[in-house]
């Protein structure tokens, strides 16, 4: 087994999946990302970018292929060591927030840190500075249900940015906000991870949010491809990009 390079934080090689229903997902896919980059994962619907992301994150065990964090083997580690990993090094934003019910906002946004093993009354401190600086700070006792649908993702972006994580791992984090409040939240979420050193995979097909990333990877039925854009000519009017595997 080869080690990966030393400034990559995450590197995966050869990767494929297959659905439990059998339907493919992944046909051999190798990356590399380091060090605080943000990195967008790119392609039409279908394409494989969540299927990535839960693969590089640990989600979902890989069967064919190699993933690494930090030199250390991901793809060779049981169930509960996953857990572990996802728990304590990584951070995931859903395109459709999930937050406990039970718990109010300010809870659930310092929900990872205490189960880190940080104390109460730090986790809420913590908590309190992302809330406010996703413009959710005054809902802050508010419960999920009483909360609109783009609040409630700010919510969940507060809270995978709390335990500063090595990775975070977006997937569509801005789906559920209105257009107007997209750039802004993004921009706080980039901003964040650049001033914290973590790293972004961040799944996407909106070219805007793409175009604030480090670099793009792009995807097409698993498999990355090298998108081309054609000088306009007569000939390539209306095709002026085309897509290649890599
Ligand atoms: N749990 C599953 N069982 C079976 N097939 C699945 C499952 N999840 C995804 N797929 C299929 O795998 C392929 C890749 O899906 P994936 O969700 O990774 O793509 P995506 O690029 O993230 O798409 P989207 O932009 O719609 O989220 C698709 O054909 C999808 O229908």
């Amino acid at each position: 087994m080869e080690a990966p390079p030393d400034n990559d934080v995450l590197w995966a090689r050869a990767l494929h999946f297959r659905h439990p229903d059998g339907s493919p997902g992944l046909a051999g896919i190798s990356l590399g990302v380091r060090e605080s980059e943000i990195l967008a994962v790119t392609g039409p619907r279908g394409s494989g970018k969540t299927t990535l992301l839960r693969c590089l994150s640990g989600l979902v065990p890989v069967r064919e292929g190699e993933v690494w964090f930090n030199s250390s083997p991901v793809h060779t580690l049981g169930p509960m060591a996953r857990e572990r990993l996802r728990r304590d090094r990584f951070g995931w934003i859903d395109p459709v927030p999930v937050l406990v019910p039970e718990l109010n906002v300010w809870e659930n946004a310092a929900l990872p840190l205490m189960l880190r093993g940080t104390s109460r009354r730090r986790a809420k401190v913590a908590a309190l500075e992302w809330l406010e600086r996703l413009d959710v700070g005054d809902r802050s006792r508010a419960h999920p249900h009483e909360l609109q649908q783009a609040e409630r993702q700010r919510v969940s972006i507060a809270r995978a940015l709390a335990p500063a994580p090595s990775v975070l791992f977006a997937d569509e984090p801005t789906a559920p906000l209105h257009r107007a409040d997209r750039t802004h939240v993004l921009r706080t979420l980039t901003t964040a991870a650049r001033s914290h050193g973590i790293t972004v995979v961040l799944a996407t097909n909106d070219p805007d949010t793409a175009a604030l990333a480090d670099r793009t990877v792009s995807l097409l039925d698993g498999r990355r491809v090298q998108t081309l854009h054609l000088p306009q000519t007569p000939e390539t009017e209306g095709r002026a990009a085309c897509s290649l595997s890599v």
